[in-house]
């Protein structure tokens, strides 16, 4: 498994861990950066997450900022991209079960490290259901 992996200075510390968490496990990791705490911009760093997600380069991108709202929307303007800003466990599986989510995006401000890194856990280890979540999927792109 390949993850890409981008983040603004709101979410350094938390995007550390989970490189290392994920590293931990054997799971390769293309890390966009910041990996530093002087003020960004967002975009500059979830862009090449959603690049590399659309590509078929990873199996799935994290992106993390403040809110998690910034990195989602950016993360969102790409076609191929379905990212799910999630601040829970059952919100998290469920960015996976129903909605096939290829990035998840992170609240750094809003949830404890632990917290994210078992989020990112459950998104990493959950499979999409299909059946009738396929069809609704498959009618979110705009033309
Ligand atoms: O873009 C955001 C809001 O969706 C992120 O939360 C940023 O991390 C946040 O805006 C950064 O704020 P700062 O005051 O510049 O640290």
């Amino acid at each position: 498994m390949k993850i890409a992996i981008g983040n603004d200075h709101a979410g350094t510390e938390y995007k550390l861990a989970i490189v290392g968490m994920l590293k931990s496990k054997g799971i390769a990791v293309a890390n966009y950066g910041t990996d530093g705490t002087d003020s960004v911009d967002y975009p500059d760093f979830v862009h090449p997450v959603a690049e590399d997600v659309e590509k078929g380069n990873v199996d799935f991108g994290i992106v993390v900022c403040g809110s998690g709202n910034g990195a989602n929307m950016t993360a969102n303007k790409h076609q191929a991209i379905r990212s799910a800003l999630c601040w829970s466990k059952e919100i998290t599986k469920l960015a996976r079960e129903h909605n096939d989510a290829n990035i998840l995006s992170l609240p750094a401000r809003f949830i404890a490290l632990p917290q994210a890194l078992e989020m990112v856990n459950t998104f990493l280890e959950t499979t999409f259901e299909g059946g009738r979540h396929e069809r609704r999927v498959e009618k979110i792109p705009c033309s």
